[in-house]
């Protein structure tokens, strides 16, 4: 059975994650979760968590779900790349997305939430969507949401269609022709250690001539932002009046009032356009004269990450075959 659910951004002011309903267990217990292709955990806010650590969060209750079993003697525990963090036990319960249901699907229970994921009441869990060699739970590895509902779907696929400051779309098991135009591009796809990771085949600054180099990164719906080698946003940003790589505020910055250049990366033979609008991303503070970058450098992360910045500018295809491959496409 196909199913399509959509990806609500959960601020009006800038797009800092999406979130998308889901129902767990009997009788169904609503939550709105982060769909991650960064990650393979499907963890949520829950009666375990405690109260001092949730703010507003919807949490599951395994204790009211006819159908919970706990995964005895399982545990698990994530850091992710901001630092955020969570942890706890495990159950296995019916779990729907879109009209696709998964029963028996391992849904982790938080016992501990780091203030950041305290702090963001809009979000009460994530869905990994990555490899489910990534998965933490400890002694058996989990399979996730996709990799259970594979079977089940008209093609082992699933598509992200996600927009600037405005609702988009997961669809499973379709490819959905009216959300994109011309063709898509298909790209080979690393699944070591178990990220969507793909090789762009370079870059250009606004109108400026294109420069074919081979970026190595993931596709990662879970980060707000694009992080890229330092050489290609500083040629970036170089182009931009008063931008400046701020210590002080933790990477470029530049004056809300600048004219930012678009940005596109190379897809293999074909290329997507990040438009100039989706790279100024948000006011230091509600009022500054001060914005953040779309763009940043991923010197520090030790990876080069396509967030949300890059994924919304595309329609993008995660093609769970053997062998998998991933999808883009201008819309
Ligand atoms: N890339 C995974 C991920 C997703 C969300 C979050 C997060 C932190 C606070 C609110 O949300 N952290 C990491």
């Amino acid at each position: 059975e196909n199913g399509s659910a959509a990806a609500i951004p959960i601020d009006p002011r800038f797009d800092i994650a999406y979130v998308t309903p889901v129902t767990i267990g009997t009788p169904p217990q609503t939550l709105y979760l982060d769909f991650d292709t960064g990650s393979s955990d499907l963890w949520v806010f829950s009666s375990h968590t405690p109260e001092s650590q949730v703010r507003g969060q919807r949490i599951y209750s395994p204790e009211k779900s006819s159908t919970a079993k706990l995964l005895a003697g399982h545990t698990w525990s994530i850091l992710y790349g901001d630092g955020s963090g969570s942890l706890g036990n495990v159950y296995t319960d019916n779990f729907t997305v879109g009209g696709v249901t998964v029963t028996s699907q391992a849904v982790q229970t938080a016992q501990q939430v780091s203030y950041s994921f305290t702090s963001q009441s809009e979000i009460h869990g994530l869905v990994g969507l990555g490899f489910s060699t990534l998965n933490t739970v400890f002694p058996n590895g989990q399979l996730t949401f996709f990799d259970n509902a594979k079977s089940t779907l008209d093609s082992p696929v699933f598509t992200a269609d996600l927009k600037w400051k405005k609702e988009g779309t997961y669809d499973f098991g379709f490819i959905d022709e009216t959300k994109y135009t011309g063709e898509i591009t298909y790209l080979p796809v690393q699944t070591d250690p178990g990220y969507w990771t793909f090789t762009s085949s370079g870059y250009a600054v606004g109108d400026g001539a294109f420069h074919p180099a081979s970026i190595v990164g993931i596709a990662d719906t879970g980060t707000s932002l694009t992080y890229l080698p330092a050489e290609v946003v500083t040629s970036y940003w170089g182009q931009v009046d008063g931008a400046v790589d701020s210590d002080y505020y933790g990477g470029y910055v530049f004056p809300c009032s600048s004219k930012l250049p678009s940005f596109t990366f190379g897809v293999g033979p074909a290329n997507i356009t990040i438009p100039a609008s989706y790279i100024n991303y948000a006011q230091i503070t509600e009022g500054s004269p001060v914005c953040f970058g779309g763009l940043q450098s991923s010197s520090w992360l030790g990876v080069n990450i396509w967030g949300d910045v890059a994924l919304k500018a595309a329609f993008v295809v995660f093609n769970g075959a053997n062998p998998p491959t991933i999808g883009w496409a201008k819309k």
